[in-house]
């Protein structure tokens, strides 16, 4: 805790805390308490003077983590935890998040320009809000009728009257324009494989269903994209943590989204089972009262082109056979196959360019989509050749590497570190002096393999950079695997992994040489480097951790790095040994042309588990073929058995 504290978060030490009490018998717990209590207090103290609430507001996030893991914090001998009824804004980390986030005035003026529909409906929910009547609202709007304008201004109200509104997406992106917004997944922790009865992965007592519970006004933009069984299990969750059997518990919700744009995903789902996902589908839907949104306020100038659109998600355009709509002449550059159609594209797009390329405006409200990412390299390429000045090639490895590296991560023996990824060649897979140990202890090198992040057109190697977070993660691996190095079990490791893994989606590669098979790999971009440099990308078998406590999946990959074969009748066996714990159960293996062990391709989900006592079990699934886009990140902790 003492080294942590100097380097760590104060969110990152709570997790340690925690996980060192549920793991380790530790035995000076109070002192432990006493001594680190100021540093895992730090975010908190810049709001919060008062030493005894603050020290509640730490209790609590040690509570809700110990609780993750299966435990009761009170059988830790920390100080007692004041039970509250949540009202003082203080006694969760949530809520006191979500009160941080205020009005800001410019959203609040935002009230005295909606238009009639707008404003209709922003009577309507306050109305709702103010008196706190339940109603589920749904904004239907095609894209540019303002949906999320009216979403600001009630945000912007609601928090200016002191009440908590919770602001959530479906994507990131959208989520990222509301102040304070939040992807409704993670927000209401809302698992990834849902039944019709499942439930948010947060506990009644939790600081996320605090908030639920203070919440006047909960948010959810585009909800069409969303399958209905993500919002039946919300509506499930809040009507149990509220004790109240209205739709959502009584809150006041507003959804929006606009069917005519992108659907749930539904994996090779025909038309008919794409429909059934959607929220029109929901036992929820006939309740929901709608907003209608029509004046199209993005394309107020012209106006043709959006009825035009409107026309075409409505289904009332006319088509050519079954799915084509005819585009009218005067928007079409048509093809030509010496180029000059994309010469005439850039023309139309950027008029003057010459005269303008230094016009933030003029660049910023400009641009042209493409499908592929060949395309828009060729535009690109074309494009700058139009603009005025000299060509500059700008490498950002150094710059972006330390500055990310500082902000999270202060490394005291990152030269060799930054010497690697700065010369990917010469260490694309660096040697490393691993723990020396015996018996259940580590025994074998450590392996570091750095992956990069592509430029958008790399013409060197130089142009190939380690992406900072993957170095981030390496270095927190390092630490670890130093640590196992100064005698720490083999057992300890999977306690040692929760508090180094960042809580960030996007976690990049942390590499484990383990005794007897495998490496633990955290992975995104080991592919696509492997790739890039031209080896055969390491056999791997790969896994997705369920976090047992709060349902929450994560992932885990687990590889044999080159030159570390593993033998697939081990694997084999681990599978086969393991199958009550799989997904779906689809055992099988198969041989790399380097004779090493794969798991099949697809999505046959494994369970397999080290045949060493106290490795991480994990659900392991076979996921894309090697080089092909990344995995999915690791987060949180891993689960023992
Ligand atoms: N009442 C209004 N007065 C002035 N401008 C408005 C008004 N409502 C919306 N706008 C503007 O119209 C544009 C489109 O609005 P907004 O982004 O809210 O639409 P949307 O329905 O959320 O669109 P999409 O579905 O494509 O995300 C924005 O530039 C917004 O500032």
């Amino acid at each position: 805790m003492t080294e942590a504290a100097t380097f760590k978060m104060p969110y990152a030490l709570r997790r340690l805390f925690a996980t060192i009490l549920v793991f380790y018998e530790a035995t000076e717990i109070r002192k432990l308490w006493d001594k680190h209590l100021p540093s895992m207090s730090e975010d908190y103290r810049r709001d919060q003077p008062n030493e005894a609430a603050l020290e509640q507001m730490v209790l609590r996030d040690i509570r809700d983590l110990v609780l993750s893991m299966g435990k009761d914090i009170r059988s830790y001998g920390l100080p007692d935890l004041v039970e509250t009824d949540g009202s003082y804004e203080a006694d969760y980390r949530e809520v006191y998040d979500e009160r941080q986030v205020t009005a800001d005035q410019e959203h609040l003026d935002l009230i005295d320009c909606l238009n009639s529909e707008q404003l209709v409906g922003f009577n309507d929910i306050m109305d709702h809000v103010r008196n706190q009547k339940s109603q589920t609202f749904f904004v239907d709007g095609p894209g540019g009728t303002g949906k999320t304008y009216l979403y600001k201004a009630l945000l912007a109200k609601v928090r200016h009257m002191g009440l908590i509104a919770i602001a959530t997406a479906t994507s990131g992106i959208a989520a990222s324009i509301m102040h304070g917004g939040r992807i409704a997944h993670s927000r209401f922790k809302i698992p990834i494989k849902l039944t019709d009865y499942s439930m948010c992965g947060f506990t009644k007592q939790s600081g996320t269903a605090e908030v639920l519970k203070q919440a006047s006004l909960i948010i959810w933009d585009e909800v069409a994209m969303t399958k209905r069984q993500a919002v039946e299990t919300l509506d499930r969750s809040l009507q149990d943590i509220m004790g109240c059997p209205l739709p959502f518990g009584g809150k006041v919700v507003v959804f929006g989204g606009d069917f005519r744009q992108v659907l749930p995903v539904v994996t090779r789902g025909t038309r008919a089972q794409i429909t059934d996902a959607t929220l029109l589908r929901s036992y929820i839907w006939e309740n929901i009262r709608k907003i209608l949104l029509t004046r199209n306020m993005r394309a107020q100038a012209d106006p043709w082109f959006s009825e035009y659109l409107l026309r075409i998600g409505n289904g009332t355009e006319d088509t050519i056979g079954d799915d084509y709509v005819r585009l009218p002449d005067d928007i079409v550059i048509n093809y030509t196959e010496d180029g000059k159609a994309i010469n005439k594209l850039i023309e139309d797009v950027f008029p003057s360019l010459h005269a303008n390329a230094t016009s933030r405006e003029y660049m910023s409200t400009r641009a042209i989509l493409s499908t592929k990412n060949e395309h828009v390299d060729n535009l690109n390429d074309k494009m700058i050749s139009r603009f005025p000045g000299e060509e500059k090639i700008i490498s950002d490895e150094e710059s972006s590497v330390i500055s990310d590296i500082d902000e999270d991560f202060t490394y005291n023996q990152t030269s060799e570190h930054m010497l690697a990824a700065q010369n990917p060649e010469l260490t694309q897979t660096s040697g490393m002096e691993g723990p020396e140990t015996e018996g259940d202890k580590l025994s074998t090198p450590v392996q570091i393999q750095i992956p990069m992040r592509r430029h958008n057109k790399p013409k060197r190697a130089q142009d190939y950079v380690v992406a900072p977070e993957v170095i981030n993660a390496i270095l927190r691996c390092i630490q670890v695997l130093d640590s196992l190095g100064s005698g720490m079990h083999r057992k300890d490791l999977a306690a040692m992994m929760e508090p180094i893994i960042p809580t960030e989606p996007f976690i990049q590669t942390q590499v484990y040489d383990l005794a007897n098979g495998g490496d633990l790999i955290f992975e995104r971009d080991l592919f696509a480097l492997t790739e890039f440099i031209g080896r055969s990308p390491p056999v791997f078998y790969g896994g997705q951790i369920a976090d047992q406590a709060n349902g929450q999946l994560q992932w885990l990959i687990m590889a044999n790095l080159p030159g570390k074969p593993e033998s697939p009748m081990f694997a084999d066996s681990i599978l086969r040994d393991n199958t009550g714990w799989m997904d779906s159960p689809m055992l099988g293996s198969s041989r790399s042309s380097a004779g090493k062990t794969r798991l099949l391709k697809g999505n046959a989900a494994h369970f397999a588990r080290h045949s060493s006592v106290g490795l991480p079990s994990a659900y392991h699934r076979a996921e894309a073929p090697c080089g092909s886009p990344r995995l999915h990140a690791v987060r949180d902790s891993v689960c023992t058995r």
